[in-house]
């Protein structure tokens, strides 16, 4: 590893705060008063969770592989105890189980560990321990991450989901079952937090295009049950939908097909992000096409902060859709900007509680003047 050189002497960063917090003689003050001290030592803590990151990341996908979770839904045990279920030497597992504790998703009491609330909410919410375990792949990408960010790796993540691209040749039906239900188990999240901030009252139809399985289709149809419904995927993905019968299945490709008339929302959820903008830009454009004059368009995904940077959308999912290769984490802005070119306009941001689960932006086809 090669030696990073010093800043020059002295360091005087632009911008005046900067400059003071650069200070050794501004550090020692903060160190002191009792308003500053507060600041500095949460900016301090805040700065050690950034490095050490990847030593919590790993340690939840121990903590998610071993199940201990799971074995503490039963109620508090020592380490001792648990040991022998986890095949881990006692006083290794202690230290796993104090970490656990440090991140809040275990409690200590005494020398017993419980289940707490963080960790439950682990448990339960959807495919997101599925989540944790698929982020090996992730994690083997970024193992040189300026190399990856230089663009002069490969990564593995695009072939794990191949589905996304359209699977080129036979798959394995169990690897395809694998990839389906972690894609629908994280959807039925993000399907509940957009629907909640999102009405669809007056509308006729919705046609969900690269709807996957059809988790959104079902959720809209549990709030809107008379609202007619049709699905949009390449045909081995909708072969796959369990959905009630009188719900319109389409296989095609959104590349070399139109997409079908008749319906006056569609919905795209998770789908721009995966594409390159040409890919979008001609989706789009068949969305429009497809709508009569006032139509909708939802594009339901995360999405980055822009010019204010998401804590979460601006470091997990644009890196994530960086190694996937094909596509990215748009902005709002960016958005609106591709569906504006599309032809659309009343372009709105709906509230999100939870950026990092999902965004939603809406569109309307124009009427005819006159
Ligand atoms: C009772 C007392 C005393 C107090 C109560 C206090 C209280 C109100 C507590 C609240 C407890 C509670 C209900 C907590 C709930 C927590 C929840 C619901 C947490 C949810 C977390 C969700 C997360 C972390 C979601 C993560 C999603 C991820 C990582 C999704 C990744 C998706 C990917 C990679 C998709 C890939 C698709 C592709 C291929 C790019 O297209
Ligand atoms: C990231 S998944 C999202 C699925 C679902 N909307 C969700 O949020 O869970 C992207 C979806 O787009 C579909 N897709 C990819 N390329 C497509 C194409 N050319 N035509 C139609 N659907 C396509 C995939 O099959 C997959 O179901």
């Amino acid at each position: 590893m090669a030696d990073i050189p010093a800043p020059d002497l002295p360091f005087r960063p632009a911008g005046l705060v900067n400059r003071l917090v650069a200070s050794a003689r501004f550090q020692a003050l903060c160190a002191r008063v009792p308003g500053l001290r507060g600041v500095a030592r949460r900016e301090g803590a805040a700065l050690f969770d950034l490095m050490q990151g990847f030593v919590q990341s790993q340690m939840l996908m121990a903590l998610v592989e071993l199940r201990i979770l799971h074995l503490l839904a039963d109620g508090p045990a020592t380490a001792a105890a648990l040991a022998p279920r986890c095949n881990v030497p006692p006083e290794r597992l202690q230290i796993l189980l104090q970490a656990g504790a440090a991140m809040r998703l275990l409690k200590r009491r005494g020398d017993r560990f419980a289940l707490a609330r963080r960790g439950t909410a682990l448990l339960t919410v959807p495919g997101l321990q599925d989540m944790v375990r698929h982020h090996d792949v992730l994690y083997r990408d970024l193992a040189d991450p300026v190399a990856f960010i230089r663009g002069d790796t490969t990564t593995e993540l695009a072939d794990f989901w191949p589905y996304v691209f359209g699977a080129k040749g036979a798959m394995d039906p169990a690897q395809t079952a694998r990839y389906s239900r972690l894609m629908a188990e994280s959807q039925s999240l993000v399907a509940a937090e957009a629907l909640a901030h999102l009405s669809l009252k007056g509308t006729r139809k919705l046609l969900d295009v690269g709807g996957g399985t059809g988790v959104f289709i079902r959720a809209v149809r549990a709030r809107y049950p008379k609202l007619q419904l049709a699905l949009f995927d390449l045909p081995d993905v909708v072969a796959q939908a369990a959905l009630p019968a009188d719900i319109a299945r389409h296989g095609g490709s959104f590349r070399t097909d139109p997409l079908p008339q008749g319906a006056d929302v569609i919905s795209l959820v998770r789908v721009l992000y995966d594409h390159s903008d040409d890919t979008v830009r001609a989706l789009l454009a068949k969305a429009f096409a497809a709508l009569p004059p006032a139509g909708r368009v939802l594009i339901i995904e995360p999405m980055s902060g822009g010019t204010r940077p998401d804590p979460q959308t601006d470091v997990y999912f644009s890196v994530y859709t960086l190694a996937m290769q094909t596509g990215k984490t748009r902005s709002a802005a960016r958005i609106a900007e591709l569906l504006r070119e599309a032809g659309f306009d009343e372009i709105s941001k709906e509230h999100a509680d939870r950026p990092f689960i999902t965004c939603v932006l809406t569109a309307s086809k124009p009427q005819p003047a006159g």
